[in-house]
Order: C-alpha cells, then structure tokens, then sequence
C-alpha cells in the first residue's frame, strides 16, 4: 500500500558519507557552519558522522548538538553494541536526536551468520537504540543486492523492533530506475507493516542514476531521501541535495520545506572546504 503523506524528509549526510570521498576530511569548526547552513536551509536531518568508526566524529555530533536546535541530529551505528551506545552518548545536548544503526542484509557477503542470527542482530540493536532515542533510523546495508524475503523479513522485524524510518541504500550505486522501482514497489507489496515506518532512500551515483533513483522511489512511497551538497559521498559520491530539492519542486505533487536561496551558498562553502567543485 502506498503512503498517503506527501511530505519529503530531506536527510544530509554531506558530513558523514560525504567525508568518504576520496581525500576530504571536514573539522569540527568546517562542520560546525555547514550544519548551521543546512539548518537555515531547513534541512530535516542532519547526519554528521560516525562515531563508533572515527574518534573525531564523536567530539562533532556532540557539539553540533548543543548549537542545532530545528534539524535533527543524526549518528551512524553499525549493529553492535558499543557502537549504538557511543552514538546515543555523543547526541545526548541534541534537542532532536536521530540514532541510524545499519545491519548487512546481503548475507551471500558473510557466511558467518544464519538468517536467524541476522533477524536476532537486527531487533536487538534496535531495541538498544529505541531505549536511548525515539528516531531510530535502520538502514538495510547492501539491500538491492540481498535475497528480496530475507530483506522484507528484516524490514519487517525492523519495524516491530521500533525503527521510525527505514533507509533502503542501494550501496554500491549498481540499480538502474526501472530496476529500483520494481526492486521498491515488490517491498511495498510483501511487508506488511511498511507503512508504520517512513521509507527512505540512500542511493549511490555509480551508474550516475543517484538523483534519478532518488525521484523515482517517491512513486513507490518513499518518504526520505538521503542526499550530500555537491553529492558528496564513497566512491562517485551521493544523490546531489540541489537536484533533489529542484526535482521535488519540478514535481510539484510533494511538499518540501527547503530554502533554495540558500543551496548555492552551502554548495560554494562545502566546495571551499573539501576542495572539491561541484560537478554541473
Ligand atoms: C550505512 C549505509 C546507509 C550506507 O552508507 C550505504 O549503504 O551506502
């Protein structure tokens, strides 16, 4: 069944995936006024690192925190334990707080673990995150290239383990638009309790189909699209925030509280910092 709301989340990851393009490092006072722009912005969500992963990261969700009062502030956790609670410490001052933890799905990746064990992992590291936050976002890591029931099945335990948004990422940039709406609309269709969650998108610009898929997956239901200013991010790097925000608008059918004015100048500061032009 499809969603009802029309309303788009806008999730930047400029300062988390974004500090995985080849040779950009971002410090803290860097991070400081790019969060501050983006919040201007209206920005929704703010991811800002990765804490479990990067010492430095912790020190920046922590105090990006303390100055961001209307975006949400996010922090990457993979499943484990420590991880999850490193996060939820460093995004204590935050007045909105968003732990993101991720699980692989794509079990033909690692053969240690049983299906069982995965579905296990999933409800327990978010059933951890639920007891620090309320926004928990769970991500699908390598969903487009995981068996299609294994996913519904851990979207599903996701869901009743209380995760308020569920990001589908195609990680390695591999789908093509077609393929991705298919790929979203079999979700859709077989989990059932899809629609308790806001559905979110992470797509990869490795076939240079990021913005497109971004777009495309609003047809299917998803509510969130995760994006970077100049489309920052691992490898060809993230959906493009100015194109998202410009797509949606063309669209007219969604409702978007971004302030255009303002993406030029975020674009130019984040180019400033990382050294990086935007690519037209
Ligand atoms: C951790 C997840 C969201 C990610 O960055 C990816 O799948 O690319």
């Amino acid at each position: 069944m499809l969603a009802t709301n029309n309303k788009i989340v806008i999730f930047d990851t400029t300062m988390r995936d974004g500090e995985l393009t080849p040779g950009v490092k971002m410090n803290l006072q860097e991070k400081i006024g790019i969060a501050q722009l983006l919040e201007q912005m209206g920005v929704d969500a703010i991811e800002v690192g990765y804490p479990g992963r990067y010492e430095k990261d912790f020190e920046e969700i922590f105090e990006i925190s303390k100055v961001i009062k209307t975006s949400t502030i996010c922090g990457l956790a993979s499943s484990d334990r420590e991880e999850i609670i490193t996060v939820a410490q460093a995004l204590a001052p935050a007045a909105k707080a968003r732990i993101h933890t991720y699980t692989n799905v794509n079990l033909s990746n690692q053969s240690r673990q049983s299906e069982a064990e995965v579905l296990a992992v999933i409800k327990d590291s978010i059933s951890l995150a639920r007891n620090y936050c309320d926004d928990v976002e769970w991500s699908a890591f390598d969903a487009t290239r995981s068996e299609l029931d294994f996913l519904c099945k851990s979207i599903e335990v996701a869901i009743n383990s209380g995760a308020t948004t569920i990001s589908i990422p195609d990680s390695l940039g591999l789908m093509l638009p077609e393929q991705f709406a298919q790929f979203l609309e079999n979700i859709f269709n077989k989990v059932i309790h899809i629609n308790d969650a806001i559905v979110s998108v992470h797509c990869h610009d490795d076939l240079g189909m990021a913005v497109e898929n971004s777009l495309t997956a609003l047809t299917c239901g998803v509510r969130q699209i995760e994006c970077a200013i100049n489309g920052l991010g691992a490898r060809k790097g993230n959906a493009d925030l100015e194109k998202i925000v410009q797509g949606v608008l063309n669209d007219g059918e969604f409702q978007i509280e971004i302030d255009t004015s303002l993406i030029s100048i975020a674009s130019e500061l984040v180019a400033q910092i990382t050294g990086i032009e935007k690519e037209k």
